[in-house]
């Protein structure tokens, strides 16, 4: 089994929701095991600060699915909660990211792991770093824009 983290946020409609939907979606699949999920933050919009806060989360999962295959189910549940690119950076129903797989460096047209703006972006690492605490520096300045929003205590509580 490969282990991999990753980063969900949404900054459109009913934010909470649909963090939740794609959750289940990840749970739902064959392929996927659902290990860990952090608490729900909301964030203060990073690149394009003109546009609404986001909810973001970290999830940790375990799959057999290869990294490009974890890729394009996340483009799937994007488009099944009906994610539109009106504007790059700009607001959007759910957002998925691969943070990291195993240990592996990928580099491809379409992937690159670990993700490469990672480490610039206190909305990924704080709830990374709530569920895998180690795996990746946090911050020490510039987390005032991420805060609790809820907090899960278990998978279930999601
Ligand atoms: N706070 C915050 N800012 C963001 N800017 C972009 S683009 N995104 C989408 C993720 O790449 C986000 C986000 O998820 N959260």
């Amino acid at each position: 089994m490969n282990r991999a983290y990753l980063s969900l946020g949404s900054n459109m409609g009913d934010r909470l929701e649909l963090l939740k939907k794609a959750v289940h979606m990840l749970y739902e699949h064959e392929a996927i095991q659902l290990e860990d999920v952090s608490s729900v933050y909301e964030t203060e919009p990073v690149g394009l600060t003109d546009q609404p806060a986001f909810l973001n989360i970290v999830v940790e999962i375990s799959t057999s699915l290869t990294p490009v295959g974890l890729l394009q189910e996340c483009q799937q549940i994007e488009e099944n909660l009906d994610r539109v690119r009106v504007v790059r950076w700009g607001p959007r129903t759910i957002d998925l990211d691969i943070l990291f797989y195993n240990h592996e460096n990928i580099e491809t047209e379409t992937l690159t792991v670990p993700h490469p703006r990672m480490h610039e972006r206190a909305f990924v690492l704080v709830p990374l770093a709530e569920i895998a605490p180690g795996i990746a520096p946090v911050p020490v300045v510039g987390t005032e824009g991420v805060q609790i929003w809820k907090t899960v205590d278990s998978v279930e509580d999601f």
